[in-house]
């Protein structure tokens, strides 16, 4: 059941972050402000270098930020020590990069089960778990496949199934379509879509790809430090 009435699964409130020194100091955010809704997709745009993978970074707990809060799912975490970070990392929340990186010699249902595996949820229940998302996403067939018998977009969608599985609270993509042509782009988005929607996770997904425009509750624009809903979608009353 979706909640909106409690805390985000994740906020950001007034982070900054530079990188370099002295006059090569470059101010990459400034005071962001960043809620992500239980169920919602959020799309982060903005040009080249503005600071998205930073923003991601952040939010996945990679990078510390120099000011601000970050809290996931009501937990605010401040100066947590990095094997702290690292358990709530694992157990909450999951990644999703431009590339699927799957495990060759393991087929579809192995790779997805993984993270399932390093948990020791036993084998039964975790193959009935793959079972039951390689289904939503219409992929069961595919379940014995190995990652060189998929296309780049079924690799893809094994992927966002695996950072899935564990039905983590927050989904960070990163560029998830950008190696990908126009008809895998959108089953990707849509595939990700649909589970965040079912299972409550919040997403962020940075991308440069207009397409992905439609399958976004929320489109954000980062530019010179600043997160600004988008004018357009703002207008429309969905921002
Ligand atoms: N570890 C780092 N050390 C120094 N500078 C960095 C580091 N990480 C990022 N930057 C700089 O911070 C700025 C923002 O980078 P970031 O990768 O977050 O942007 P982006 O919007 O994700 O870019 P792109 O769309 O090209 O992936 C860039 O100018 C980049 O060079």
């Amino acid at each position: 059941m979706i909640d909106n009435s409690s805390h985000p699964r994740a906020r950001l409130k007034g982070i900054s972050k530079s990188y370099g020194e002295g006059s090569a100091c470059q101010e990459v955010l400034h005071a962001i402000d960043l809620d992500l809704p239980e169920g919602s997709l959020t799309l982060l745009e903005g040009p080249s270098g503005s600071g998205k993978s930073t923003v991601l970074n952040i939010l996945g707990l990679l990078d510390r930020p120099d000011q601000g809060e970050i809290e996931i799912d009501g937990r605010i975490i401040g100066q947590w020590a990095e094997r702290k970070l690292a358990n709530l990392r694992n157990e909450e929340i999951g990644f999703i990069f431009q590339s699927a990186d799957l495990i060759p010699r393991m087929t579809a249902l192995e790779n997805i089960r993984l993270p399932l595996d390093i948990r020791g949820v036993a084998r039964k229940e975790a193959n009935s778990q793959v079972r039951e998302i390689l289904d939503k996403l219409n992929m069961a067939e595919l379940a014995s496949q190995p990652p060189e018998k998929l296309s780049g977009g079924q690799r893809q969608r094994v992927a966002v199934a695996r950072a899935l599985v564990t039905r983590p609270k927050l989904l960070i993509a990163d560029e998830p379509t950008s190696s990908l042509d126009g008809d895998n782009a959108r089953q990707t988005a849509s595939a990700i879509q649909s589970l965040c929607h079912e299972l409550g996770t919040a997403v962020i997904l940075a991308t440069h790809d207009a397409r992905l425009r439609e399958f976004a509750d929320r489109i954000l624009h980062l530019e010179d430090g600043k997160l600004t809903p988008d004018t357009v979608t703002d207008a429309a009353g969905t921002a």
